[in-house]
């Protein structure tokens, strides 16, 4: 199984070349720590944390950056493909493109602020990826609550640690298209100066690529999205659901009273996502470049 000492010998300065990039890439900018967070994240729920979200279409099948929760909206390629090039000139085909995903996210928590958690490491690189996986594996900003404990459970999570889980939206930032509905249907549960100022960068039509920070604190790891939720004040449908609906409205008022609970959780919850069917032994391989599958 996997193991945190996993490159002890055989790349020793994998963990702080890893580190020291996603450092750099996140003092150029900020968002990116969310960009790295959200990446492992849509590689683990589309058949395990195999980084098959990094592979490009092929002509044997077609990847999953187009599918829809990914197209235009995932980022950070550049980041992962820049740490694979400095691993391979260091120790060549030794670290799978899925520990890096894995560990940036790590990393990417820690440097806005947030927390540390155990990464255990071992996984290999998929050599296939899943363009209807992605469709139909990764949560719609749209759905209601029960679905969204739905898509969670069907992967082995709570209902809590579907809501410690969505607590990563207290870094990054979302597209207009992504909330429009929320902000023109007066049917939802939203602050209303806090809709009145959304409108404002995202109007009932046009402006779909325009972003809003996903928390009054998007550049920091920090529980202000759940007390932004306590105040209906949650950028996506999806994020609102968890309060207001009663099931989990415990859950995120605890989260917004203690960080030190939010963070303790949402630790333990990403190691468990990122153990999601790995690739290890002899399954799968280790990519040389993460786009593409070796000898193609
Ligand atoms: C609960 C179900 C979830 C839904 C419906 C959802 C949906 C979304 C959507 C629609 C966006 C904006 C995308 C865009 O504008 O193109 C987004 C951004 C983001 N999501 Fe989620 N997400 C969920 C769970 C998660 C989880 C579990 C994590 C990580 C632990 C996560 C991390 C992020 C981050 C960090 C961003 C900002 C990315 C950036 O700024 O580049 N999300 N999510
Ligand atoms: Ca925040």
């Amino acid at each position: 199984q996997l193991s945190t000492n996993f490159y002890s010998s055989s790349c020793p300065s994998a963990l702080s070349i890893i580190q020291g990039a996603i450092s750099s890439a996140i003092s150029s900018e900020p968002r990116m720590g969310a960009s790295l967070l959200r990446l492992h994240f849509h590689d683990c729920f589309v058949n395990g944390c195999d980084a098959s979200v990094l592979l490009d279409d092929t002509s044997n099948f077609k990847g999953e950056k187009t599918a829809g929760p990914n197209s235009n909206s995932l980022r950070g390629y550049e980041v992962i493909d820049s740490i694979k090039t400095q691993l391979e000139k260091q120790c060549p085909g030794v670290v799978s493109c899925a520990d890096i995903l894995a560990v940036a996210a790590r990393d990417s928590v820690v440097a806005l602020g947030g927390t540390r958690w155990n990464v255990p490491l071992g996984r290999r690189d998929a050599t296939t990826a899943s363009f209807d996986a992605a469709e139909s594996n990764l949560p719609s900003p749209f759905l209601d609550l029960a679905a969204l404990i739905s898509a969670f459970s069907n992967k082995g999570f709570t209902a809590q640690e579907m809501v410690v889980l969505s607590g990563g939206h207290t870094i990054g930032q979302a597209r207009c298209l992504t909330f429009r509905t929320r902000l023109y249907d007066n049917t939802e549960s939203i602050d209303s100066a806090f809709a009145s100022s959304l409108k404002q960068n995202c109007p009932s039509s046009g402006g779909d690529d325009n972003l809003s920070p996903l928390d009054e604190s998007a550049g920091t790891f920090d529980n202000t999205y759940f007390k932004n939720l306590v105040g209906k004040k949650g950028v996506l449908h999806s994020d609102q659901q968890l309060f207001g609906n009663g099931s989990t409205d415990s859950i995120v008022n605890s989260y917004s009273l203690d960080s030190g609970k939010f963070f303790t959780d949402f630790g333990k919850a990403m190691t468990k996502m990122g153990n999601l069917s790995p690739l290890t032994g002899s399954n799968g391989e280790i990519r040389t470049n993460c786009r593409k599958i070796n000898g193609s």
